[in-house]
């Protein structure tokens, strides 16, 4: 009978603000805002460090391996397909998602209005129920680059369920 482990893996992204126009894309939800990130993808700051998590808990290799950055196949990709991809690995491997949590943070815009949104959006691409995913969002206090609104970080831990390795002879 193969035993199920339980991993816990981290994720942290950055993005800056972009000079042109574009969408602020949070964990797959288009939050109204005069300035969206700048990135290759859609430069999800909350998607990339939800799959970093989850890529960390299993064992694989970082977002960056399996989307190249700059790579033509991901331009203005909608970063919910990488989370995605994180999950189907994981389950290719046997192993299944428990749950996800995560901090943004932002000077601006308010995100609040927005987590239940986020939550149900990453819920379906994780494959697990909204209740298991957490989104929160706070301010760095006017501190640094990201209290000067220059862009947008965020950290995410993600817990998963995989089949224990057999134990070499
Ligand atoms: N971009 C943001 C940042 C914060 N919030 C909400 O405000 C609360 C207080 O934030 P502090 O940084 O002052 O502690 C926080 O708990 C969030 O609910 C927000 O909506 N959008
Ligand atoms: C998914 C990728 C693909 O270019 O997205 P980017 O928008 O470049 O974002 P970043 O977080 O800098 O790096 C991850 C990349 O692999």
């Amino acid at each position: 009978m193969n035993t199920m482990i339980a991993l816990t893996g981290l994720g942290y992204d950055i993005h800056r603000f972009a000079e042109a126009p574009r969408p602020l894309m949070l964990g797959g939800v288009h939050i109204p805002s005069a300035r969206g990130l700048d990135g290759h993808s859609d430069a999800d700051v909350l998607c990339h460090a939800v799959a970093d998590a989850l890529l960390g808990a299993a064992g694989l290799p970082d977002i960056g391996f399996w989307f190249p950055p700059g790579d033509p196949a991901c331009k203005d990709i909608s970063s919910l397909d990488i989370v995605a991809k994180a999950v189907s690995l994981i389950r290719e491997r046997g192993g299944r998602v428990v749950n996800v949590d995560s901090s943004l943070i932002a000077e601006a815009p308010r995100i609040s209005p927005y987590l239940e949104q986020m939550k149900n959006a990453l819920g379906s691409a994780l494959g697990i129920s909204a209740a298991r995913v957490g989104v929160k969002a706070t301010t760095n206090e006017q501190l640094g680059a990201l209290g000067r609104r220059e862009g947008i970080a965020a950290f995410a831990v993600a817990s998963i369920l995989m089949p224990e390795e057999e134990p070499q002879p």
